[in-house]
């Protein structure tokens, strides 16, 4: 029997297509099969899975995870619906191309083996002059496997991306989502409803383009694309999977289900924030005046010390100017703080 066949026979069985992706660590040969109740199951990489109901579809839905491999509990909640749909218990009425993005990261439990793969993509895997690593040529495959699950959509068809993280540090706003730059494009209530039936009632708008997964889809392929940051980091088994299951229900309900209804938008129900700036570490010599438990969404009085970047003292330039994501150890050159500032719902929204 060849590999491919014994891997196929072996998913069939049991549906673990995260071992499977974590025993092939950055490559496993493309396969193929069929469910009992005819759902394609396709392959196409290590980590990267396809399944096409057999009825007339309306979403296109891509479900990634693991983009930093230390953030197990979404790769625990893929991992379910992908046992789930593989065992027939859960069955699809839509699309669906699940990703686990880097599968040696998880298996050294770190964001990621070389370089963070969520700073390459819209092509920044590929740079004259940088020398490529594993993660840029995964960075540039998935960014193909994308670009082709769209490509053989049906015309006209909806298109969607959620890209599930965990975040570092605390937060006081426990779960909560980046909205990618739209170039000036209307964002979406409707968007806003699916995350807060996912329990994410809190959303920052980016205000410039990005190197990220979310920011990929949304741009190139006109995908609703977010980042959504589901909780604080931790290892397998230390997550209370209780924490996730309206993400879990909701993502069910997208995927199985030929159209949900959502309640009707409500602006009070959201804390909705403007990204005011992009804090990257320039210096060998950078660092926090807060410590490490200081929490994601901590605000800062106006003229405080935010951060210091070799001889640069960084100070909040408005009151209550909020730290998201501080990280002090990222290579330089990326960002090492986004700030943000509260926003109300206007007519910039549809
Ligand atoms: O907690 C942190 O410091 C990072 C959590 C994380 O991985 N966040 C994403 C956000 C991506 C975006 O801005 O859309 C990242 O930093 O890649
Ligand atoms: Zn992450």
């Amino acid at each position: 029997m060849s590999a491919t066949a014994e891997y196929i026979n072996q998913l069939k069985q049991d549906g673990d297509f995260l071992t499977l992706s974590r025993n092939h660590e950055w490559h496993l040969e493309a396969g193929q099969f069929t469910l009992n109740n005819q759902t394609k199951v396709t392959v196409h990489d290590t980590g990267v899975i396809e399944f096409e109901p057999d009825c007339v579809t309306s979403k296109n839905v891509v479900l990634s995870s693991a983009i930093h491999g230390n953030e197990t509990a979404p790769i625990e909640i893929c991992d379910e619906l992908i046992k789930h749909i593989i065992s027939g218990q859960l069955e699809l009425q839509q699309r669906v191309l699940f990703i686990f993005g880097n599968p040696q990261s998880i298996n050294i439990g770190k964001r990621f083996v070389e370089e963070n793969l969520n700073r390459l993509f819209n092509g920044h895997h590929t740079v004259d002059g940088i020398a490529m690593n594993d993660e840029r040529v995964r960075a540039d495959k998935l960014e193909q496997y994308v670009s082709d699950f769209y490509a053989r959509s049906e015309q006209g068809t909806y298109r969607c991306h959620y890209d599930l993280h965990t975040a570092i540090r605390g937060s006081k706003n426990e779960k909560f989502a980046v909205y990618p730059f739209l170039h000036g494009k209307p964002w979406k209530k409707s968007q806003l409803q699916f995350l807060l039936s996912c329990g994410v009632n809190t959303v920052l708008m980016m205000k410039s383009p990005a190197t990220t997964f979310s920011y990929y889809s949304s741009f190139v392929h006109g995908a609703d694309s977010f980042t959504v940051e589901l909780g604080q980091v931790k290892p397998f088994g230390e997550n209370d999977m209780s924490r996730f299951a309206k993400t879990k229900q909701t993502l069910t309900a997208l995927i199985s289900q030929k159209e949900v209804k959502y309640p009707e938008f409500n602006a009070s129900d959201f804390e909705l924030f403007s990204v005011h700036r992009t804090i990257n570490r320039t210096e060998q010599n950078f660092s926090f005046p807060f410590s490490d438990d200081a929490e994601n969404f901590t605000g800062f009085a106006k003229g405080e010390l935010l951060a210091t970047d070799g001889d640069n003292a960084i100070y909040a330039d408005v009151e209550g100017e909020a730290i998201i994501f501080p990280n002090a150890q990222v290579a330089i050159g990326q960002r090492a703080l986004l700030t943000v500032v509260p926003m109300q719902v206007d007519s910039r929204f549809s």
